[in-house]
């Protein structure tokens, strides 16, 4: 038996996808009948317990437009100190039709449910195929899904099939970037920037934005395989929709959290480059994906970040104020790229980044 401490946290959109393995989705894996137990290949043991909280934050969306400068300062705050402390919160009321929302995960799935000839026709750089991390002992292990992933900002890529895709995940994109805006300079007003410091320094404009949908089919032993270990994102704030089957945790405070999130809402996390940018203020927020014996799961992640080309650094004003820099500068392209190779060292870059006082 292996020990779950020796899987390091990895980022889904930096884990690799491949080609499948033995010709097979782990979709027609799972759905052959003689699967008992998980095949070594995807061998991840794991406590899948989790504990509910009523104290998860949720931010009503709505009050960043209500125009009333009251409310506005009212959810700046609760939206930093749920940057602060867990990392994660709901948001609801955020104007995204349920239409939208829910015509994306059919599509999703719609895509995952064509023949397996036709997934893998998909050209970079869109991607499909099994995901797969490495563990400290320099193991591969498969995860107990299929994902699709490609860049949706600055330029749009999409999928030719489901044909009706394009058009809905257009939409959610431009709609997701707009609401991921306003939560930034929520934060950035929240951290006492000057207005337009962090959309420069980041360069939003041209904001890296990356699409990727995770299948989990159902797992004969959930405690033996994982959709995703426990990571961080990279990125700025990552949002993420799911068809209604459970399976996200966060971790606060050393302990696993179910996400239960009321119908339409998006789950958001912090990520890596907020963490960075703010000096440590906002903490990336750790979670993993599990996986159940009855039940497909469907997730959409957007992974909101900043410009491929922006070296991500602690405001320089966050650093004068708090009198030392807790990370070191390094271009979002590179920390993309080099998340998955840094693994094998047994650190994350946002470890690699930190600036340790000797
Ligand atoms: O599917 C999930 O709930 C988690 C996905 C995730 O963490 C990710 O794609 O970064
Ligand atoms: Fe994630």
């Amino acid at each position: 038996m292996e020990a779950t401490a020796t899987h390091l946290p990895q980022h889904p959109v930096a884990t690799s996808v491949e080609p499948s393995i033995v010709n097979s989705s782990v979709k027609v894996l799972a759905e052959s009948t003689d699967l008992k137990s998980v095949p070594s290949e995807f061998s991840f043991v794991n406590e899948p317990t989790g504990s509910n909280s009523d104290s998860i934050p949720i931010i009503d969306f709505t009050l960043f437009t209500s125009g009333n400068p009251d409310q506005m300062s009212k959810v700046i705050q609760e939206l930093g100190k749920a940057c602060e402390e867990w990392g994660f919160f709901v948001l609801v009321n955020h104007g995204i039709p349920e239409t939208l929302i829910q015509g994306i995960i059919d599509a999703a799935k719609e895509f995952f449910d064509l023949p397996e000839d036709e997934k893998q026709n998909v050209s970079d750089p869109i991607k499909y195929g099994n995901g797969s991390v490495i563990t400290t002992s320099n193991q591969k292990i498969f995860l107990w899904k299929d994902l699709l992933k490609f860049p949706l900002h600055p330029e749009f890529h999409c999928p030719v099939k489901p044909p009706n895709l394009r058009e809905i995940l257009f939409e959610y994109a431009e709609r997701s970037r707009s609401i991921a805006k306003t939560l930034l300079q929520g934060l950035s007003e929240n951290l006492g920037l000057e207005e337009g410091y962090m959309e420069e320094a980041l360069k939003l404009d041209t904001s890296f934005q990356l699409f990727a949908a995770n299948f989990y089919p159902p797992c004969p032993q959930p405690d033996q395989a994982i959709g995703l270990p426990p990571h961080t994102d990279y990125g700025l704030l990552t949002f993420l929709i799911h068809n209604g089957v459970p399976g996200l945790q966060i971790e606060y405070n050393g302990k696993w959290f179910n996400t239960n999130s009321p119908q339409n809402a998006i789950l958001v996390n912090t990520a890596d480059q907020l963490e960075i940018f703010s000096n440590g203020k906002y903490k990336s927020g750790k979670h993993r994906a599990l996986v159940n014996k009855e039940a497909t799961r469907i997730s959409i992640v957007i992974a909101n970040g900043p410009a491929a080309d922006a070296i991500v650094s602690p405001a320089s004003q966050l650093v004068q104020r708090d009198g030392r820099q807790l990370y070191r500068p390094m271009e979002y392209k590179e920390y993309m790229e080099t998340q998955h190779n840094n693994r094998l060292n047994g650190k994350t870059n946002l470890e690699l980044l930190r600036i340790i006082d000797s």
